[in-house]
């Protein structure tokens, strides 16, 4: 579903990921864990084609990310949740959605019934559909974001870093619509620095650190190795 094999990236002359090589197969959770600075966001970044690749190959449900810009994600199939939320804060709830339906040239069964099956899912926004989006909650925002990525059922879904500034009590509900979102078929990679909730979920982990994958394994192994843990804690 997503490989990077020995990637490099630099902004100008400054290195940042160096000979970054990880996968995410069917049906998987990986999460890509790491400290501040890292690169989590700057392989987001590279997965999606914002910032490319000067070595190596990214290739994302089978479609190589040197040709394929990043507008032709979502009809593809890929979901994506950037770091912030990234929501139309001028917009309704029902308008942000829409355009995350639109994205997908209307794949699937109708808006309605995918807006519906949204609003059952996230309960918190089904009263708020009709709000305009910057004024929603942080909470209700990070929901609407995973709606949003997930109304035109992706085949996989990219998070980075969903759960900043989120509540401990709203990490513990996202990160459990996020498992059963898993549950339901699709893969996803989980960029976050929570490794406890992260891992918690995943089935495999990869830890980068200076742009390097520092280790990498099932998830169960990085939450009980040491090494790990002072890799990135
Ligand atoms: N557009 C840019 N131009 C120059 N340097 C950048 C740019 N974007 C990121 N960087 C630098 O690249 C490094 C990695 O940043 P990145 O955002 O990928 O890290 P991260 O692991 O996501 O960190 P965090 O958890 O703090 O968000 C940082 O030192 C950052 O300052």
């Amino acid at each position: 579903m997503l490989e990077l094999s020995d990637v490099d990236t630099s902004y100008d002359a400054v290195p940042m990921l160096r000979g970054v090589a990880m996968n995410v197969r069917p049906g998987e959770l990986v999460c890509l864990l790491g400290p501040n600075g890292a690169g989590k966001t700057t392989t987001f970044m590279t997965v999606c084609g914002v910032v490319r690749a000067q070595r190596g190959k990214v290739a994302v449900l089978g479609r190589d990310m040197a040709t394929l810009g990043t507008e032709n994600l979502a009809a593809l199939g890929v979901g994506l949740v950037p770091e912030g939320r990234r929501l139309f804060p001028s917009l309704t709830v029902i308008e942000n959605l829409r355009l995350g339906y639109d994205a997908v040239s209307g794949r699937g069964p109708n808006f309605a019934a995918q807006l519906d099956k949204m609003s059952n899912l996230f309960p918190r926004i089904r009263e708020r559909l009709r709000q305009v989006a910057g004024t929603l909650s942080g909470g209700e925002q990070a929901m609407v974001a995973l709606a949003r990525a997930l109304i035109g059922e992706p085949r996989l879904v990219i998070m980075d870093e969903p759960s900043l500034g989120l509540s401990p009590k709203l990490i513990g509900e996202y990160f459990e619509i996020t498992r059963e979102i898993h549950r339901r078929g699709t893969t996803i990679l989980l960029i976050e620095q929570n490794a406890e909730m992260g891992l918690g979920i995943a089935d495999r982990g990869y830890v980068l650190v200076k742009g390097k994958v520092a280790q990498e394994g099932p998830a169960k192994e990085l939450l009980s190795s040491k090494a790990a843990r002072s890799l990135y804690l």
